[in-house]
C-alpha cells in the first residue's frame, strides 16, 4: 500500500534519512520506534508529503506521491503536537473539517463521543490543556474512516482512561484491515497495538520484521525487553557521554 524507495533526507549537512527501504501493508500495524532524533517523525511527515525527500521515492497504491496530493485523503494523521487556528473552537474546527471533507463516509463520531468532547464545542484551541488538544487530534483522525492511520506518539499526554479508550479504537481499525503506523516510546503500548517493528537509528532502518519474530529471536516474551537485547545484539547504543 506504501511503498518507500532509497529515501534521503537531508537538512544542510544532517543526514536525517539514510537511504530508507520499507513496504507497509494493509492490515498490518507498524510500530516505529527508535532513540530520539533517529527521524520517525521526519519518515512519517516524508509519507504525508509534508517532507519532501532529498532523494529516493514514495508510492502510495503504486503512484508516486510526488506532485500527486489526492492520496492525502486516505491518511488520517494524528501529529505529535496538534496545530490548529489557536482562536477557533473545538467545535468551528469539526466543522470546518467536515464541511472540507465531504467524502462518500458519514463520519466517524465515536472519539468525539467518548472523549466527550462535544461538550466542549465551545472552547477556543488556545484554552485547551494539552491530553484535551490531544483528544480533538485523536478525533479528527479517525473521523473520515481513513483506511491508513498515521499516529505519532498518540497517547502521549493523555490520561490513563482516554489512553484505554484510544487504544481500543486503534485496535478496533486494525481489525478492520486498516493500515496503522505507530510512532511511541512507550513499548508496552506498541506491544498491544501492533504486528510489525520498524527500528530506526541515525535515519537507518536496523530493524524491519515481525514483533513475533522479534520476541522468538531475542527468546523475549515483552517488547521492550525484546527491542533492548535486540539494541545491545546490533551494537545500536548511543555512545556514553563523558
Ligand atoms: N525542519 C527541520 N530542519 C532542521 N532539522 C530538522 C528539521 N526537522 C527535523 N530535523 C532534525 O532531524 C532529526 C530527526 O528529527 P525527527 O523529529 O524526525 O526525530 P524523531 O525520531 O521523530 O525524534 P523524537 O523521538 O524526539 O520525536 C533531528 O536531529 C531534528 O533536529
Amino acid at each position: 500500500m506504501i511503498s518507500i524507495k532509497n529515501v534521503r533526507k537531508t537538512f544542510g549537512k544532517l543526514t536525517v534519512l539514510d537511504g530508507i527501504d520499507l513496504t507497509l501493508t494493509a492490515g498490518r500495524s507498524y510500530a516505529l520506534v527508535g532513540p530520539n532524533g533517529s527521524g520517525k517523525t521526519t519518515l512519517i511527515k516524508s509519507i504525508l508529503g509534508m517532507v519532501l525527500p532529498s532523494a529516493g521515492d514514495i508510492y502510495f497504491d503504486g503512484t508516486s506521491i510526488a506532485r500527486h496530493w489526492q492520496y492525502r485523503e486516505k491518511i488520517g494523521y494524528m501529529p505529535q503536537i496538534g496545530r490548529y487556528p489557536e482562536n477557533m473552537t473545538i467545535g468551528q474546527i469539526v466543522d470546518m473539517m467536515k464541511n472540507i471533507r465531504t467524502g462518500a463516509h458519514t463520519p466517524d463520531e465515536e472519539l468525539i463521543e467518548k472523549f466527550k468532547l462535544a461538550g466542549m464545542y465551545s472552547k477556543r484551541m488556545h484554552t485547551l490543556s494539552g491530553g484535551t488538544r490531544q483528544k480533538v487530534s485523536a478525533a479528527l483522525a479517525f473521523l473520515f474512516r481513513p483506511p491508513v492511520l498515521i499516529l505519532d506518539e498518540p497517547t502521549a499526554g493523555l490520561d490513563p482512561v482516554s489512553v484505554e479508550v484510544l487504544k481500543e479504537k486503534i485496535l478496533a481499525e486494525k481489525e478492520n484491515g486498516k493500515l496503522v503506523i505507530v510512532t511511541s516510546h512507550i513499548l508496552s503500548d506498541l506491544d498491544e497495538l501492533t504486528t510489525d517493528l520498524v527500528y530506526l537509528f541515525e535515519g537507518r532502518i536496523h530493524f524491519n520484521d515481525t514483533i513475533a519474530a522479534l520476541k522468538a529471536d531475542t527468546q523475549e516474551p515483552r517488547l521492550g525487553r525484546a527491542v533492548a537485547t535486540m539494541i545491545r545484539q546490533k551494537q545500536l547504543q548511543e555512545p556514553v557521554q563523558h
